[in-house]
C-alpha cells in the first residue's frame, strides 16, 4: 500500500515553532520592560534633578534678595539726614547703583511721592510725582517691599525693591528703591539666564500672582500663567516636580521651587523628548548585543528539538511501513532515551509482535487441516509452489482409505473422524524429517518426499501400507489403504501431471483390489 506523503507539521517543527515563539515573546517582553524601566528612571531622575536645580536657584535668588535688602537698608540709613539735600541724594543713588550690579536703576522718592533723585540721571523722571497705584505700592507700604511688576514712569516694565526712610523721630521721609527692568538685561537674567541649555531646557520665574517676571523669551515677560496646578503648589511655598505641557504644547519635565521672601516661584524644565532622546539608541544597542546570545539560544533549542523529537520521529517513520518484514527489528533498534518514547516503542514492538503472531496463526490455520493438523489443500499448494520455484525434485504418495464409507456407515461419522486422525498419526510416525504430509480431501492424503527417488518412495508407501494394516483403530478394528506413487520430474514434466499420475496409480491400486501400492510410470502407466 503506498504511504501518504509526510505532513509538514511534525513534533520537531512544532517544538521549534513553540520555542522560537517563546524566545521572541520573552525577548520582546524584556526589551519592553527594559525600555519602560529606563524611561521611568530617566523621567523620575530628570524631574528630581529639575526640582533640586530649581531649589538651588531659588536659594541663589533668595541670597541675592537678602543682599540687596541689606544694601537698600544701608542706603536708607544714609539718607535719613539728607532727604532735603539733592546732591547728597543723587550721590547716594549713584553710589548704590554703581556699587553693585543688582539694579538697573535706583530712585529716591520723598514722602509726597515725588522722585527726588535717580541713577542713572538720564532717566528724566526726577521731579515726577508717582500717580499710579502700582507705582505707589512702596510709598503706601512704608516698609521694605518687593513690588508687583508695573510700568514705571520712565516706561520700563519693572519690579522695585524698596526700603523706607524714617527720621529719628519716626516720621516717614520717603524711600529708596532699586529697580529691575524685567524686559532688559537684568540681574535675574544674569543669575538665571546662563542656565539656558541647547536641548530645550530653560528656567522661568513667576511672581506671586503667576505673572512671568523672568523668561528666556523676553516677549513673554508679564504674561499670566494659568492652568498650571504645579505653579499653585510652588506659590504656596512647596517644592514640586511634575510633568507639564508648556505653552507650545511640548511635554516638559518641570521642577518648581519657591523664593519664600518674595513669593516668587522658580521653574526649571526640560523637554520630555530631550530626556528620552537616547533611550531608543540605548534599546537598539541592547537588542544588538542580545542577538548573538539569542541566535545561540535558538540554535541550542533547534538541536534540542531535534534530539528530543528524534526517537518519536524514528518510531513514527518506522510505524508508517509496519507491513515491512524488518519493521519490528527497525522499531526495536530506535534509541529511545526517555520515558514516553521508550514506552511507545515497547507498545509498538509488542503490538507488531502480537499482530505477527496473529497473522502467523491465521496463516497456519488457513494452511492446516483442523482435524489432523496436517497441511490442507492450500498448504499443499504452497509446498508445491516452493518446490517448483526452487526446483527440488520430490516423490509423491497419494493415499486413500479403502471402503471408508463403510466405516462411517457402520460406526458413525465421529468414529470415522477418529480413524482419519489415527491414520494421520501413523503417517507422521512413518514420515522422515523433511517429508510433508497433507490431507488433500475427505479420506485422501498426499505425502511429499523431497529429494527421494520414486523407488524409495514406493518402499516408504509399502511400509506405510503395512503399518496401517496392522494398526488397531478404535471400535473399527483394522483398515487398509491404497497408495499411488509418482516422482517429479521423473514421472511427469509438470507437478500437475505428476499429481495426476499419482492419483491414477492410486485408482489403479483400488482397481487392483485395494491395500496396494502402485508406482506410476513415466509412460503414463503404473506398476505394482
Ligand atoms: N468421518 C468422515 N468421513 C468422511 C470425511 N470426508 C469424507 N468422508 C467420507 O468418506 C467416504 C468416501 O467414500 P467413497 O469416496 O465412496 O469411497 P470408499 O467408501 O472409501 O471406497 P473406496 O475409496 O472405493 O475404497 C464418504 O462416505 C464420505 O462421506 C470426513 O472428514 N470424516
Amino acid at each position: 500500500m503506498p504511504t501518504s506523503p509526510l505532513p509538514r507539521l511534525n513534533l520537531r517543527n512544532l517544538m521549534l515553532a513553540m520555542a522560537i515563539f517563546s524566545v521572541v515573546i520573552t525577548l520582546c517582553n524584556s526589551f519592553y520592560a527594559t525600555y519602560e524601566v529606563q524611561r521611568t528612571l530617566l523621567i523620575n531622575n530628570t524631574l528630581e534633578a529639575n526640582r533640586v536645580y530649581a531649589a538651588k536657584l531659588a536659594e541663589v535668588t533668595e541670597s541675592f534678595i537678602q543682599s540687596t535688602r541689606q544694601q537698600l537698608a544701608y542706603s536708607a540709613g544714609q539718607l535719613v539726614t539728607s532727604m532735603e539735600d539733592e546732591a547728597a541724594l543723587m550721590a547716594e543713588a549713584r553710589r548704590l547703583h554703581h556699587q553693585s550690579d543688582s539694579f538697573n536703576s535706583v530712585v529716591v522718592v520723598n514722602a509726597d511721592g515725588v522722585i527726588v533723585a535717580t541713577s542713572p540721571d538720564t532717566l528724566q523722571v526726577k521731579g515726577l510725582r508717582l500717580s499710579s497705584a502700582s507705582a505707589r505700592q512702596s510709598l503706601e507700604a512704608k516698609k521694605p517691599l518687593i513690588t508687583d511688576p508695573f510700568v514705571s514712569p520712565s516706561g520700563n516694565y519693572i519690579v522695585s525693591l524698596s526700603h523706607p526712610v524714617f527720621a529719628a523721630n519716626g516720621d516717614y521721609l520717603g524711600y529708596i528703591a532699586g529697580t529691575i527692568y524685567l524686559q532688559q538685561n537684568n540681574i535675574l537674567s544674569r543669575l538665571l539666564g546662563r542656565h539656558y541649555y541647547q536641548d530645550g531646557s530653560y528656567l522661568y520665574v513667576v511672581d506671586r500672582h503667576r505673572t512671568l517676571i523672568y523668561h528666556p523669551e523676553p516677549s513673554r515677560i508679564g504674561e499670566r500663567i494659568s492652568g498650571n496646578p504645579a505653579i499653585d503648589e510652588v506659590l504656596q511655598g512647596r517644592e514640586y516636580a511634575h510633568k507639564v505641557v508648556n505653552s507650545r504644547g511640548i511635554d516638559m519635565l518641570a521642577g518648581f521651587a519657591p523664593v519664600s521672601s518674595t513669593g516668587w516661584g522658580i521653574v526649571a524644565q526640560r523637554p520630555k523628548a530631550a530626556t528620552l532622546a537616547g533611550i531608543n539608541e540605548h534599546l537598539l544597542r541592547v537588542i544588538l548585543k542580545s542577538i548573538p546570545v539569542g541566535l545561540l539560544t535558538l540554535a541550542g533549542i533547534w538541536l534540542s528539538a531535534l534530539f528530543i523529537s528524534r526517537p518519536l520521529w524514528q518510531l513514527a517513520t518506522s510505524a508508517r511501513v509496519m507491513n515491512r518484514q524488518s519493521a519490528q527489528a527497525d522499531i526495536a533498534g530506535v534509541p529511545s532515551w526517555y520515558f514516553e518514547a521508550a514506552q511507545l516503542k515497547r507498545a509498538i514492538v509488542r503490538g507488531i509482535g502480537l499482530l505477527n503472531d496473529r497473522i502467523n496463526k491465521l496463516h497456519t490455520d488457513s494452511h492446516t487441516d483442523a482435524l489432523t493438523g496436517l497441511f490442507n489443500r492450500r498448504g499443499m499448494q504452497q509446498v508445491l509452489d516452493n518446490h517448483e520455484q526452487e526446483q527440488i525434485p520430490f516423490s509423491v504418495i497419494a493415499l486413500d482409505i479403502d471402503h471408508f464409507k463403510r466405516v462411517n456407515d457402520n460406526f458413525g461419522h465421529d468414529i470415522g473422524d477418529q480413524v482419519i486422525q489415527t491414520l494421520a498419526k501413523v503417517m507422521q510416525a512413518q514420515a522422515r524429517r523433511g517429508d510433508i504430509l497433507c490431507r488433500s480431501g475427505g479420506e485422501e492424503f498426499m505425502i511429499f518426499l523431497p529429494g527421494t527417488s520414486a523407488e524409495h518412495a514406493r518402499e516408504m508407501a509399502e511400509r506405510l501400507r503395512r503399518r496401517v494394516a496392522v494398526t488397531a483403530m478404535a471400535e473399527v478394528g483394522h483398515i487398509t489403504v491404497s497408495l499411488g506413487v509418482a516422482h517429479w520430474p521423473d514421472t511427469g514434466a509438470t507437478i500437475g501431471q505428476v499429481l495426476k499420475l499419482a492419483d491414477q496409480a492410486l485408482y489403479q491400486a483400488k482397481g487392483n483390489g485395494r491395500n496396494l501400492v502402485v508406482l506410476a510410470r513415466p509412460d503414463q502407466g503404473a506398476a505394482h
